[in-house]
């Protein structure tokens, strides 16, 4: 048995997490998908609510034919302490999915199996660009499942970040 963690903030989950996905499910028998900065929403750099990241991914996830355990991670003041926060909060893991430095660093001093899936169309799939081309009123719909899309009209979240994004 091999389980998996993939670590992310999912601001929002968008197709380039989805690829990933794919990948790893081919490789592990269980996956675990942390949502890090659970705490935190509503402003431009996280504007969706940790239950609000939890409806888009469990609802995109469909296609996947193993066992996935979605769990949000509050952050924690020191880093040092990050990765026994994770395991106390996550079914034991085998091995996580990351290309966030820092996460890497963390989890290989706790002597954690780390591997860092291939970027896939980062120039467009990224949260920061999708974020942006939601608040400039552009097309996003293209950059995310459409299970996402629709969790993203439901609760108004075009109307949130740009309403986020004035200034007084
Ligand atoms: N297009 C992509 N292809 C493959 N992996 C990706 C892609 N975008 C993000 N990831 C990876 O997914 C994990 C979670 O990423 P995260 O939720 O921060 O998304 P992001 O697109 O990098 O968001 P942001 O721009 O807000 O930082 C990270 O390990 C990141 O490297
Ligand atoms: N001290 C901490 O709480 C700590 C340390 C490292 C990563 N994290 C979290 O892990 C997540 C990593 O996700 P990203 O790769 O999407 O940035 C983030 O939510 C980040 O805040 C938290």
């Amino acid at each position: 048995m091999k389980r998996g963690l993939y670590v992310g903030r999912f601001q929002p989950y968008h197709n380039g997490h989805k690829s990933v996905i794919e990948r790893i499910a081919d490789e592990v028998d269980e996956l675990i998908i942390g949502i890090g900065s659970a705490e935190i929403s509503h402003d431009l750099r996280h504007p969706f609510t940790a239950g609000e990241r939890v409806l888009m991914i469990s609802r995109a996830l469909k296609d996947i034919n193993i066992p996935v355990y979605i769990i949000p991670l509050e952050d924690v003041k020191r880093n040092a302490l990050w990765v026994a926060h994770v395991k106390s909060m996550t079914p034991p893991f085998d091995i996580v999915y990351t290309g966030n430095p820092l996460v890497i660093e963390l989890f290989r001093e706790a002597g954690i199996r780390v591997t860092s899936p291939p970027m896939y169309r980062r120039e467009t799939l990224s949260g920061t660009a999708i974020r942006a081309r939601m608040i400039a009123g552009d097309a996003w719909e293209e950059c995310v499942p459409s299970e996402v899309a629709d969790v993203i009209r439901e609760i108004h979240g075009i109307d949130r970040i740009q309403q986020i994004a004035k200034t007084d």
